[in-house]
This record gives C-alpha cells, sequence and structure tokens, in this order.
C-alpha cells in the first residue's frame, strides 16, 4: 500500500483522518452486500461466483485502508493484533465464556467458598458488574504480563 500511495504521490491524501474516512466508507460498501437478505447461511452457499467475487474485492478494500492507516499511524497491526487475541483470551476464560455471549462482567455463577467446582474461577456478580466494568478495563493495561487466573484474581482484589 506505502508503495502504491508513492507511485502516484498519494501520502498528501492519505492522512489518519482521510484513511479512516476512506475505511468507513468501504465498511459501508461491504455491508450494502448484505443489506436487506436477512441471515445467510455460513459459506454463503447460495450466491453467485460474481457476488462472492464482489464480496471479496469489498472485504479487500476495508483491509487495504485498515493496513494502510494503521502503518500511517505507525502503529504494527500484526503485532497489535497478536497481542489483542492474548487479551481477549485473558478477558474471555474458556472456563466461564464456553458456549456464552455474554460479557464476563454479566456472567452470574455461584461462587464456592473452595473456588473448586468452577476450577477457581470466580464470576463478577451483576450487582457489582459497572464497577468490575471499570477496573476491568485498566486490568486490561497490565493483564498481557499476568495468566488468566491471576488477572481473575488481580479483579477480585480490586475494591
Ligand atoms: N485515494 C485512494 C483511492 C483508492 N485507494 C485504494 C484503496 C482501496 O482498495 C481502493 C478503493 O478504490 P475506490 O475508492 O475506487 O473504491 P471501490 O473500489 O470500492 O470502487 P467504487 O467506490 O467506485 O465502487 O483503492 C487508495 O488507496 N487511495
Amino acid at each position: 500500500m506505502a508503495e502504491f500511495a508513492k507511485e502516484r504521490d498519494w501520502d498528501q491524501f492519505h492522512s489518519p483522518r482521510n484513511l479512516l474516512l476512506a475505511l468507513v466508507g468501504e465498511v459501508g460498501e461491504l455491508s450494502e452486500i448484505f443489506q436487506w437478505k436477512g441471515e445467510v447461511p455460513s459459506g454463503l452457499p447460495d450466491w453467485k461466483d460474481e457476488e462472492k467475487e464482489h464480496l471479496g474485492e469489498e472485504l479487500s478494500d476495508v483491509l487495504l485502508y485498515l493496513v494502510r492507516l494503521s502503518d500511517i499511524c505507525g502503529v504494527d497491526l500484526g503485532k497489535a493484533a497478536l497481542r489483542k487475541l492474548e487479551l481477549n483470551a485473558i478477558k474471555y476464560p474458556v472456563k466461564l465464556c464456553k458456549g456464552s455471549s455474554k460479557k464476563p462482567t454479566q456472567i452470574n455463577v455461584p461462587d464456592n467458598n473452595d473456588g473448586s467446582s468452577n476450577g477457581g474461577v470466580t464470576a463478577i456478580s451483576n450487582s457489582d458488574s459497572k464497577s468490575r466494568s471499570d477496573v476491568s478495563c485498566a486490568g486490561m493495561a497490565v493483564a498481557s504480563a499476568l495468566s488468566t487466573n491471576r488477572y481473575i484474581d488481580f479483579l477480585l482484589l480490586c475494591p
């Protein structure tokens, strides 16, 4: 993308804000493909080849503007995405979230005194979910250095 823009003297247009708007525009074009179709099955078995090709083009436009935006902002997207995957794994432990699309702060699992039956994972109660959520955001910043259980211990120690 950097070479593509340089050859065309387009660096002048590829500012962070312009690229973000271009990205959002392409997300709109991507959305248009699904607009009014209702839910469609995975793999899109009933779609024509041309429709899938068009979908691939719009997905690519989104990807290319995203990569370019990251680059222009000095963000190593590959590294950032891998770190985010690790953070996601910490935030959504399998033991707590398997089969549920709820946020950890919305899951209310009865606590065990010995913490054994749910593998030592203690769910966060609904009553204090807001404060826990705030704590959770702050905790995420240091979470990459912590294991899942240590992160949950950290959450429980916070007021
Ligand atoms: N100033 C620009 C213009 C285009 N592109 C690149 C990134 C996208 O991959 C693609 C977007 O091109 P268009 O704006 O022509 O968008 P479409 O390909 O979706 O065409 P249209 O909007 O006509 O449907 O070209 C770019 O990097 N910088």
